[in-house]
């Protein structure tokens, strides 16, 4: 058994349509992959079948050796899959710290009836005070989501996400609708997170993605292309073609 995730021979067909096609991938602990690709090439129904949303066709995807196709979306979470940011909804009108409370409790199953009270509990303010440290938001921790800066609002998704403590964690287009000038914020937040959390981060902007990914895996029309480091897909002459021609078309 080894350690982290596995995918292996993964397809996925939407009737006539093969959407993913052969995909073969390992998740280790501490990795730091990218996985880039045009519009329509497959990463999000990649990202949809090992979180649960979706099923697979045919093809393995295993955690720790544990077989994860017969679990849920929400059992996925709860094994340590995780992906930012479209299972962490914000209470925009309730400050961070409440939203990162709440998420502990979640995840402790205590649920809603307890939010009351769970200003009382030591544990849950230690956990939430370590993740508004974590992710710079000390000082905006009694502020309701909805005054923060959207790059603001994105660090907190990401914070409520790992108060999940997940294992694998998908970055769905963390910088998506970012204003360049707060995407510092995003990367920062990415090269803080847990070192031996394995994270694979879906990503159009390249900036960020060269910023971030010690491994970078392309993948065109449902398939890998090809897999290797920043430099190496830099120097790439098909992936080269493939952005330059995407640029030009
Ligand atoms: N539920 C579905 N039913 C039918 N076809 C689908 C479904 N979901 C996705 N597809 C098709 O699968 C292909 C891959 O889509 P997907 O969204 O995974 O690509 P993507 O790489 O994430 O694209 P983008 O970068 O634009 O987000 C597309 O042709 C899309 O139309």
């Amino acid at each position: 058994m080894s350690a982290g995730l596995e995918v292996r021979g993964l397809n996925k067909a939407f009737g006539g349509l093969t959407v993913s096609k052969n995909i073969t991938l390992d998740l280790r602990p501490g990795d730091r992959k990218a996985l880039i690709g045009p519009n329509g090439a497959g990463k999000t129904t990649f990202a949809n079948l090992i979180t649960g949303i979706d099923r697979p066709t045919s093809g393995e995807i295993r955690l720790d050796g544990r077989d994860l196709r017969p679990l849920s979306a929400a059992r996925r979470v709860r094994a340590g899959v995780a992906k930012t940011f479209q299972i962490t909804t914000l209470f925009k009108r309730l400050t961070v710290r409440e939203n990162l409370r709440l998420a502990v409790l979640e995840r402790e199953r205590r649920g809603l009836r307890m939010f009351a009270r769970a200003d009382g509990d030591p544990a849950v303010e230690h956990e939430v005070a370590a993740l508004l440290d974590q992710f710079g938001l000390l000082r905006h921790a009694d502020a309701p989501v909805e005054s923060l800066a959207y790059g603001q609002q994105r660090l907190i998704e990401l914070a409520l996400t790992l108060a999940l403590r997940p294992r694998i964690l998908i970055l769905d287009e963390p910088a998506a609708g970012v204003p360049s000038s707060e995407s510092h914020l995003i990367v920062e937040a990415i090269e803080r997170l847990p070192s031996d959390l394995a994270v694979l981060i879906i990503e159009h902007d390249m900036k960020l993605v060269f910023q971030v990914a010690r491994s970078i895996i392309v993948l065109v029309a449902g398939a890998i292309l090809t897999e290797g480091t920043p430099s190496q897909i830099a120097a790439d002459p098909r992936v080269r073609e493939l952005y330059l021609g995407a640029a030009h078309g």
